[in-house]
């Protein structure tokens, strides 16, 4: 099965993240979200993250920088998930699909119903010291 390489972003704000709901019509629907999709040929890493959060969330992102890579077979789809740290960006992130977005505690993205192959994301980011209350 073909690998979707997909470019994922952590906005981060004052120990926030800024997560939306993925429209329930959608692969793994129904379902808190990191803003991204699927890069597209000829792009770069960066530049799908930042055509896909100027489209999802509307921001411009100003620094953003690698953060791991997570590989995830759903059955159905195979993912790689890119996922880069959004460190400072133009604009108020919301949901420019219509679809809900929120500000969440770091320390609180536990609570939110992820894809499975989140799961080792939000544990990175919950251990690094950088992002310590
Ligand atoms: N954006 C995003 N996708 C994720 C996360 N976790 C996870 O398993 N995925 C999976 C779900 C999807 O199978 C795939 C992302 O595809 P997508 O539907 O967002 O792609 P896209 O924005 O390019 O959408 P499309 O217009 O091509 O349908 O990655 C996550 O935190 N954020
Ligand atoms: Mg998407």
């Amino acid at each position: 099965m073909k690998v979707v390489h997909v470019a994922v972003g952590v906005i981060l704000r004052k120990q926030q993240v800024f997560i939306t709901l993925r429209d329930a019509s959608l692969h793994q629907g129904g379902k808190w979200e990191f803003p991204g999709g699927k890069v597209e040929a000829g792009e770069t890493v960066t530049q799908a993250l930042i055509r896909e959060l100027q489209e999802e969330v509307d921001i411009q992102v100003s620094t953003s920088q690698p953060f791991m890579l997570v590989e995830h077979d759903y059955g159905d789809k195979q993912v790689k998930l890119d996922i880069h740290l959004v460190m400072d960006f133009i604009g108020e992130p919301h949901g420019r699909e219509g679809q809900q977005g929120r500000w969440v505690a770091l320390q609180s993205l536990p609570d939110y119903g992820f894809p499975e192959a989140n799961k080792a994301i939000v544990d990175k980011l919950l251990c690094e010291p950088r992002f310590s209350l």
